[in-house]
Order: C-alpha cells, then structure tokens, then sequence
C-alpha cells in the first residue's frame, strides 16, 4: 500500500484523487491539504489541512509519495518543500512558465519527478497516433482544438501544448502557434491553428483535425470523468516510488520504463 499526500484536496481533481484512492487497495491518503480550509473540513472522510503547514505536516507525515493538482506558482512551491524531505512528486497542475519549470527542474535533481499534462492513457495514445498521422501527410494543414469547463484558468491547455510539440517534432515546417483568428488573416503554411473553447462543465477534449488534398482526417480525445486522470495519478505515484531522482512523465508509466530525464512535459 503506498501512502499518497495531496495538495489542492478541496479542487476538481483533489477531491477526485482522494475519492479515487479510496477506492483502491494499492493507495492510501495519509495526508490531505488545501489552501482555504475550514475546521473539520474533510474530503472522503480524509481530514484536509492549511496547505501552509505542508513542510511541516509532510516531514511528520509517513507519506511516500505527493500528487499534486493545484496552480504552477504553488505546484513549483510544493514540489520544493518536496525536494527538501526526499519525497517524490506527481505533478498534473498545467500552466508553468519558464521560472516555474526550472523550479520543478532543480527539484528534480533530488527527488524522482513525474510530470504529465494529462494522465489518461487515451490522451497518450492520441498523442502517438497524431505523430504518426502529421509524419504520414506532411503537406497537410494542422489545426488543434481543446474545450473544457468553464473553470478553467489556463489557456490553452497543457494537454493541447504538448501535442503542439508533438506536432513540431515531426514537422519542422511548421512553427507559428496561431491563437485564435480575426481580421485580414490568411492562413500561412508554416501555422498551426490553436482553438480554446470553455463552456459549461465539459470534462476535457482535443481534437486534432488534418486537411489538405481534399480531405480531412481528425483525431479526438474526450475525457468523460475526472476520475481518469486521477486514476492516471495514482498509478503513476505508485510507479514513482523508490525510482532514482530525475524527470518521469506518463510515457514511462504506460510502458513500465526505468529510464530517467524524460523528454521535459513543461505543460
Ligand atoms: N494532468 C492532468 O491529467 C490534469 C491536470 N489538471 C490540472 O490540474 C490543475 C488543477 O485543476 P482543477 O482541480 O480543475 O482546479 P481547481 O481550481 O478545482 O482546484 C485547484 C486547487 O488548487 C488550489 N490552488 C489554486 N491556486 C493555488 C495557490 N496559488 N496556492 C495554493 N493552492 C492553490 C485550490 O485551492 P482553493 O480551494 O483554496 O482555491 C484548489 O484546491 C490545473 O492546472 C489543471 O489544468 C486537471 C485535470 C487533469
Ligand atoms: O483543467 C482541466 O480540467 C484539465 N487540464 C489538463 C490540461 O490543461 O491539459 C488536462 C485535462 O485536459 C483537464
């Protein structure tokens, strides 16, 4: 039974790790925090604590392990507080900048480090499959497409930015992110058209769409419950434990890899 820390327990996905772990008989939440709390507040019946006492509860802690769904700047903060005990650290928050990333880069020069945009496995065999579609038509037209939940602060997604890497490694040609259009603006070739939509309650979806030669080929992902990614977490926080300190994403998960410093998931 590996035992799990959570930071953000009172978010979407905190809430959802904590549910899902209790479900599980391979995890077990020792540890829950949050940045507002109220006396007595708990989620699954596990007591949640002021985020600000995570460095001193975790040290107290038996937690082996922290999954962490929150915002980059106290992800980055959280991470730290994880490299300064030795504790391994599942990151799904998205949104990072550059001084976020080289945060979570320092600390993983200590700690074993996993890193994912996305943790459902759907969405790992959509980004392979659209390497291989984008290398397959290489003339085509590439326009990318995410909607999600009217709550959601980044834009566009981390899960919608790796792909556009993905879409980069593959074709050189293209390298202008083109956010939105309006006005006189004629596509140019070396473009690939970025879409953000938020409405509503929807859960996650990227859709990659190919055209060119009178044809269209699309690739889509629609994720039906949160409970996916944290089930994607929990399975990589419990791959994570005892690995050597060093970078990890999803990739090495999905193929039980033992390889370190992954290609960088700065998403
Ligand atoms: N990798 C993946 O598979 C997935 C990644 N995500 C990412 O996870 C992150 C969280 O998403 P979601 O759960 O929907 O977001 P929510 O807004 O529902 O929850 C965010 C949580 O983080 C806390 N938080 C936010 N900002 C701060 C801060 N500055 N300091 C301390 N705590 C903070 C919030 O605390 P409070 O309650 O006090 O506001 C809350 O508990 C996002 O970056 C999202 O993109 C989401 C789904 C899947
Ligand atoms: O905020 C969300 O909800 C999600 N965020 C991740 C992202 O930014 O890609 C993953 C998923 O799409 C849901």
């Amino acid at each position: 039974m590996v035992r799990v820390a959570v930071t953000g327990a009172g978010g979407r996905m905190g809430r959802e790790v904590i549910a899902a772990a209790d479900a599980r008989e391979d995890v077990s939440v020792v540890l829950a925090v949050n940045r507002t709390t109220v006396e007595g507040s708990e989620v699954a019946g596990v007591p949640v604590h002021d985020a600000e006492e995570l460095p001193a509860l975790l040290a107290e802690s038996d937690a082996e392990v922290l999954v962490d769904f929150t915002g980059p700047d106290s992800s980055a903060d959280y991470v730290e507080a994880c490299a300064e005990l030795g504790v391994p650290a599942v990151v799904g928050t998205t949104g990072f900048d550059s001084t976020g990333t080289a945060r979570l880069a320092d600390a993983s020069e200590s700690i074993p480090l996993l890193k994912a945009s996305n943790f459902a496995r759907g969405v790992a065999a959509l980004r392979q499959a659209v390497r291989e579609a984008v290398a397959a038509v290489p003339e085509y037209d590439v326009e990318l497409t995410e909607t999600h939940h009217n709550g959601k602060r980044d834009a566009p997604s981390g899960t919608a930015k790796s792909i556009l890497d993905d879409v980069e490694s593959v074709r050189d040609d293209l390298d202008e992110r083109t956010h939105g259009r309006e006005g006189d603006q004629p596509r140019r070739r070396s473009e690939i058209g970025v879409h953000a939509r938020r409405a509503g309650d929807i859960t996650g979806e990227h859709e990659v769409l190919l055209a060119g030669n009178h044809e269209v080929l699309t690739l889509t992902h629609r994720a039906e419950s949160r409970g996916v990614f944290a089930e994607g977490a929990l399975d990589a926080a419990v791959w994570l434990v005892g690995r050597d300190a060093g970078r990890y994403d999803f990739f090495d998960v999905i193929r039980g890899d033992d390889t370190t410093d992954s290609e960088e998931d700065t998403r």
